[in-house]
């Protein structure tokens, strides 16, 4: 079974507009609404990929029975744990016919400590051995940045296997519970490693110190450059193929999910990052955080080489 575990969902909501003019009234000429958050977009890309998940979150008020409706209609299973606060809503202006967007990022809801060991113990039923669990995204206020790390250690103990995608300090302390793989994007690589500007170290000296923070295996994501893979000795650098970019939130989520769709069907690493980085490619090809179709996702997997 796969599942993803969203802590901090949110609706996103996309304004297209003509320009940013700051001190006066922006009207926009389009509007759509997503449900988002970085797991819940790793289960909407794998249903788009006819693979079935179950999305695990905290959730709660209208905006929580907005998201839980978007994905049942998607047919993804969902198991979450009600929380009394109000899920997020994070809001992008795009600028109409380019992919220039500002992008604000709503830190979510107060979790309390009676919904957090709700998720804990939620978790430790569900789990078994040979399962996947994507951990993704933020962590809302009161829960403990230890989160990622604990979970793992459960998980892994129950013999899932983890795949983590987070950023600042939760996503530092989770690598030293040795996930099966994580993905930061290069900026969050730079930063669990504490790395100034101008660094000067290659992809496979900065995979091989992330690796030494615990993860078993390292993917590196390079936005329109592609990505690399890392699994302790060989790296494997995949270039993305040319698309036209509408906007590209999400497609770090995408990526996430074509990889566990190769490596469930028992796909080579390198492989599996192919399949990753078409469906990356394909959704910021979509507006808003749309999602890249099968078969898009089919045609560009033709146009990626592994280097
Ligand atoms: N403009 C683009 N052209 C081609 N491929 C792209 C483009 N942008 C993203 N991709 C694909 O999507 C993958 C993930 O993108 P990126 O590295 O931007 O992830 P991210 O920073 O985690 O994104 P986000 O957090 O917004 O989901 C890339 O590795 C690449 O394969
Ligand atoms: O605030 P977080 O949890 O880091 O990121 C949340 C988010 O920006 O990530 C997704 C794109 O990857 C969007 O659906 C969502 O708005």
């Amino acid at each position: 079974m796969i599942y993803t575990l969203t802590l901090n969902p949110a609706v996103d909501i996309e304004y297209q507009v003509k320009s940013f003019d700051l001190n006066s009234v922006t009207r926009a000429s389009s509007c759509r609404m997503d449900a988002g958050g970085k797991g819940f977009n790793v289960s909407r890309m794998l249903a788009q990929l006819d693979m079935v998940s179950t999305a695990v979150g905290f959730i709660g008020g209208h905006s929580g029975a907005r998201l839980e409706a978007a994905l049942k209609r998607q047919k993804i299973e969902t198991n979450f744990c009600d929380i009394t606060g109000e899920s997020r809503t994070n809001v992008s202006f795009v600028r109409e016919g380019s992919s220039d967007h500002y992008k604000v990022n709503d830190p979510g809801p107060e979790i309390s400590a009676f919904e957090v060991a709700s998720l804990y113990e939620k978790v430790s039923r569900l789990a078994l051995p040979g399962d996947w669990w994507i951990l993704a995204g933020s962590v809302p206020p009161g829960v403990p940045l230890t989160v990622y790390a604990e979970l793992i250690r459960l998980l892994k103990q129950k013999g899932a296997q983890v795949f983590l995608d987070s950023s600042g300090e939760a996503f530092k302390l989770a690598c030293s519970a040795q996930p099966t793989l994580i993905k930061p994007n290069l900026e969050e690589a730079e930063e669990l490693l504490g790395l100034s500007k101008g660094h000067g170290l290659s992809l496979k000296e900065i995979s091989q110190k992330l690796i030494q923070l615990g993860p078993e295996k390292v993917v590196i994501s390079l936005g329109k450059d592609g990505a690399c893979c890392f699994d302790g000795s060989s790296l494997n650098i995949v270039k993305s193929p040319n698309i036209v970019e509408k906007n590209p939130v999400g497609a770090g989520d995408s990526l996430v999910a074509g990889m566990v769709w190769g490596l469930f069907q028992g796909d080579a690493l390198p492989i599996a990052l192919k399949k990753g980085i078409a469906c990356g490619a394909a959704t910021a090809s979509i507006e808003g955080t749309g999602l890249g179709t099968l078969e898009q996702v089919q045609q560009l997997m033709a146009r990626v080489d592994v280097q």
